[in-house]
């Protein structure tokens, strides 16, 4: 069972075709002489309908950058733009509403709440916002994640592989404008990892999910369509339809702190 019968296209506003926009965007934290700059001035256009990998060396702004994509952090300075939703101009109510309405999360701990069912944590953020599940399109997320016969089972009874995907039809249920996820299969084996990132694929090829992950495994990365290399809170480098190899190089230069080249 896959997620292909579904004719629905989802996405932002795409008659730009782009999901997601970010503008001079700044992030400092602290002050003085503790004074951190996370994010140094990012400008980004995401692609609806496309698989974006974001990496960097450590340190270098990539959950910063997802956080203020996402509206979970405020930047200092510069836009984000979510389809037509300007993130500055909502107030935090409504930054709320956005977030639970129109975005899926991914993490890497999961974060699933621990007294529900996995039927219960998939279909929690529709609960919250007073929405009733569509029953075919959640019995179609529920079979993509291969998860029919652990419905009813607590996360305490599931493999880390079984709640990240419980993680992934949470995020999908909803059917948001992106799914953002951050080390997705951080916690995971690598066939499980294996596993999320091929439904990750799977949404963005079958349903036209935009999905923008942070990684550090270049695996992990040669899945997305656009991989994009922060360093020191800048984007530096990008490749397009990479193999892991490629990516890999690509890291390795930066950490080195060479400058691109090659391509
Ligand atoms: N709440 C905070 N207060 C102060 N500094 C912070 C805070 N959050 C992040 N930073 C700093 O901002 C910079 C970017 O951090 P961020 O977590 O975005 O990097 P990252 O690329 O995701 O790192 P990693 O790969 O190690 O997870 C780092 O120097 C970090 O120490």
């Amino acid at each position: 069972m896959t997620l292909s019968d579904r004719s629905t296209t989802l996405s932002a506003t795409t008659t730009t075709g782009v999901a997601v926009t970010a503008r001079e965007l700044r992030r400092e934290y602290g002050a003085g002489l503790s004074r951190v700059v996370a994010l140094d001035g990012v400008d980004l256009d995401l692609a609806a309908a496309r698989f974006t990998a974001v990496m960097g060396p450590s340190g270098s702004g990539k959950s910063t950058l997802l956080h203020c994509l996402a509206g979970l952090d405020r930047p200092s300075a510069g836009t984000v733009r979510i389809g037509d939703a300007d993130l500055a101009r909502l107030d935090d109510r409504r930054l709320t509403r956005l977030r639970r309405d129109r975005i899926g999360f991914v993490f890497q701990k999961f974060n699933l709440l621990p007294t529900l069912t996995a039927e219960e944590n998939i279909v929690l953020p529709l609960a919250i916002a007073g929405r009733r599940p569509d029953p075919e399109w959640l019995r179609q997320v529920v079979a993509a994640v291969g998860l029919t016969d652990r419905l009813g089972h607590r996360p305490a009874e599931l493999s880390g592989g079984q709640q990240q995907r419980v993680a992934v039809a949470r995020a999908l249920v909803t059917r948001p404008w992106v799914i953002f996820a951050d080390e997705p299969t951080g916690n995971l084996d690598s066939r499980s990892g294996a596993e999320v990132l091929r439904l990750l694929r799977e949404a963005v090829d079958t349903l036209g999910q935009t999905v923008v992950m942070v990684t550090h495994d270049p695996k992990a990365a040669a899945h997305a369509d656009r991989v994009v290399f922060l360093a020191d809170g800048r984007l530096v480098d990008e490749l397009h339809a990479p193999t892991a190899g490629q990516v890999l190089d690509a890291l390795t230069r930066l950490e080195a702190g060479a400058s691109p080249v090659g391509r």
